[in-house]
């Protein structure tokens, strides 16, 4: 069978943005505009590094760009800071969706840590209700075209965790998709917070883990065989358990094969593992074996803000480093789509009459 023209072709930059895409990895706090962060800043005189939003969005990118996970994360101290009254989290919930739907994107699941945001006294209810509060405005002013569900975040290295699993099972039927845990990954193993996966487990409730990132194969094999993990936030060092001989023969160990024959999803977030070190480039970053070999591989911003990225940018990286297609857009699209924390019958209707005709219209039509 001959190859069809978009089997070919490169999509253009235009034709990715065009693109309906899924986004199941993507900070709230990672992504806010530098002009808002200014804005904001002002209004309670945290001082930032830099005056203009130029400059400010250059700053974050140079100072995450830091080859440690653990650095990177000391840039989120400023967009946290500002994100401190009911007000600014509903605006910056409410851009972040507008910047989203802007990009094409058609799904989105934003997580955030709401243990972050009482600084100023709100309480963690009230956290989630401002958040909800943004996603559902731009939601409506969106006119249906993207669909927003949070997923709220614990840090690992505190001890709330059991706390945010209620508060998302509070909040299961009013936006709220799952749970996640994130922060620093060194020393702070998932067990750490067992009882309160064992908690969501006996809740029928879903979560991801931040694990596989800055530490190896140990936090993997404890996030799924410990935890009960639905999904890997980055799971990149699941490299870690496979090897290639010089002849080309891909041999896969236990954790690998778990990870592929169950289809656990991947959250790959390639611009951001380049800055924290965990790749050395997106040209080199093992989405492109993984994907080979049929995992369950999905594409994601992590920070926009941090990384100066999109889903249009992190795919259009892709294209360049690996001649990736359309088709294989919508691969990665409709894997993404199927491992959301989205009713069954929702995923099924979004890849339905949504991804699958978007990208038919663009050329795409297997
Ligand atoms: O890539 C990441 N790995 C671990 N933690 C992260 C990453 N990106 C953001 N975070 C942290 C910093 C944020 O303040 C927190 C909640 O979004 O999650
Ligand atoms: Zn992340």
């Amino acid at each position: 069978m001959s190859a069809t023209p978009s089997e070919l072709i490169a999509p253009t930059r235009d034709e990715i943005r065009q693109a309906p895409k899924v986004l199941l990895h993507d900070h709230l706090d990672g992504g806010l505009r530098p002009a808002t962060i200014i804005e904001l800043a002002g209004e309670i005189g945290h001082e930032l590094p830099v005056q203009d939003a130029e400059s400010l969005g250059r700053w974050f990118a140079e100072a995450a760009d830091s080859r440690s996970l653990v650095r990177y994360l000391e840039t989120f101290d400023h967009t946290v800071a500002v994100m401190q009254t009911g007000d600014a989290l509903t605006r910056v919930a409410r851009e972040c969706v507008e910047d989203l739907a802007a990009d094409g994107v058609v799904y989105a699941e934003v997580r955030y840590a709401p243990e972050q945001h009482v600084s100023q006294g709100l309480t963690l209810d009230e956290v989630v209700a401002a958040v909800q509060l943004g996603f559902d405005e731009a939601t409506e002013a969106a006119g249906g075209r993207i669909v927003v569900r949070q997923l709220l975040t614990a840090m690992r290295h505190q001890a709330r965790s059991m706390e945010i699993a209620h508060l998302a099972v509070a909040w299961r039927d009013r936006g709220v998709a799952g749970f996640d845990i994130a922060g620093a990954e060194a020393g702070y193993p998932p067990t750490r917070h067992l009882d309160a996966f064992e908690y969501l487990q006996r809740e029928n409730s879903h979560f991801t883990i931040h694990a596989g990132e800055a530490f190896g194969l140990p936090s993997i094999w404890q996030a799924i065989q410990w935890c009960g993990a639905d999904r890997l936030g980055h799971g990149v060092r699941i490299i870690d358990d496979i090897t290639v001989a010089d002849d080309g023969t891909v041999t896969l160990g236990g954790l690998a094969s778990y990870v592929r024959d169950k289809r656990i999803p991947l959250e790959m977030c390639p611009s951001s593992n380049v800055q924290t070190g965990a790749a050395d480039s997106v040209a080199e970053h093992p989405i492109g074996l993984l994907t080979d070999l049929r995992f369950r591989v999905t594409v994601n911003t992590d920070n926009r803000l941090m990384s100066q990225t999109s889903m249009t940018d992190e795919m259009a990286k892709l294209v360049e480093g690996f001649g990736y297609t359309l088709t294989d857009l919508r691969w990665f699209t409709i894997n993404a789509m199927k491992s959301a924390f989205l009713p069954f019958d929702e995923r099924l209707a979004i890849i339905d009459s949504v991804i699958k005709p978007g990208y038919a219209a663009l050329g795409e039509s297997r």
